[in-house]
């Protein structure tokens, strides 16, 4: 469980969150709001990557800052840009990584870097080098490596952009086979396509404040609201 209380932050003073609170357990929930609104800002302090200015984050009932390990364990995240994600210079490695550091036996690491790259489409390209893939194959390594770490959470921001559609549909069946699983997943997105049925909750962001935290089907009205477009069909 993530526990948001009264979260403030700023950049330089200019205050993007104001007394935020939420609670994320293990459910799917789609995190919405236009450009700007907070929603980057907000998810990297769930695992402590950014501190609060007031107020706190706590995984499992610890605050972040009392135990980043645990929280970065915990709470598993992939960003938009994930070039300065990789660690290594090839995929296998790169993905390998993160277990390595759990210090799991070679057994252990091999199936989970198998089963992550595998998920992600990417399978049987452990040896090839991270500068020669490309734009979207750089994305699905991202997600790999995030997946490989088996979080309890997993927070993806804006996880789509860039890959083809077997790749979404890929990553989607293993989020929703996570989502089986116990994983809270948090997306954040523009894009609610194919999100509708798997989505227990849509929370909406608008000038660092929660707008509305609802169901899919009760968000429908909400979402033209903060400026973010409701999908054909959805
Ligand atoms: N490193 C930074 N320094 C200064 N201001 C920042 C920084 N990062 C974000 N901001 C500002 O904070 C506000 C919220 O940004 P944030 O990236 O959290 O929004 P977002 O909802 O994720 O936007 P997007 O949909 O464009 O990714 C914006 O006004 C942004 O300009």
């Amino acid at each position: 469980m993530i526990t948001v209380e009264n979260l403030s932050y700023s950049y330089d003073g200019d205050p993007v969150l104001d007394g935020l609170s939420l609670a994320l357990g293990d459910e799917w929930v789609v995190l919405a709001g236009p450009n700007g609104s907070g929603k980057t800002t907000l998810i990297r302090q769930l695992n402590g990557l950014l501190e609060p200015d007031g107020g706190s984050v706590l995984v499992d009932g610890t605050p972040v800052q009392d135990d980043p390990v645990a929280a970065r364990t915990a709470v598993g995240m992939v960003f938009q840009s994930p070039r300065s994600q990789f660690v290594a210079s090839t995929v296998g490695a790169d993905v390998a990584f993160g277990p390595e550091n759990l210090g799991l036996d070679h057994e252990e690491i091999d199936r989970r870097v198998d089963a992550a790259l595998s998920a992600v489409n990417l399978d049987g390209r452990e040896d090839e080098r991270i500068d020669a893939l490309s734009g979207g194959e750089r994305a699905r390594l991202a997600i790999a490596g995030a997946l490989a770490m088996e979080p309890e959470h997993l927070v993806l921001d804006e996880p789509f952009a860039g890959l083809d559609w077997p790749a979404q549909r890929s990553v989607l069946g293993h989020l929703d086979d996570l989502a089986a699983d116990g994983v809270g997943i948090v997306v954040v997105t523009h894009d609610l396509r194919d999100l509708r049925t798997r989505a227990d909750r849509v929370i909406g962001l608008r000038d660092g404040e929660i707008a509305f935290d609802l169901s899919p089907e009760a968000a429908t009205e909400a979402l033209p609201d903060i400026d973010v477009r409701v999908p054909d069909g959805w």
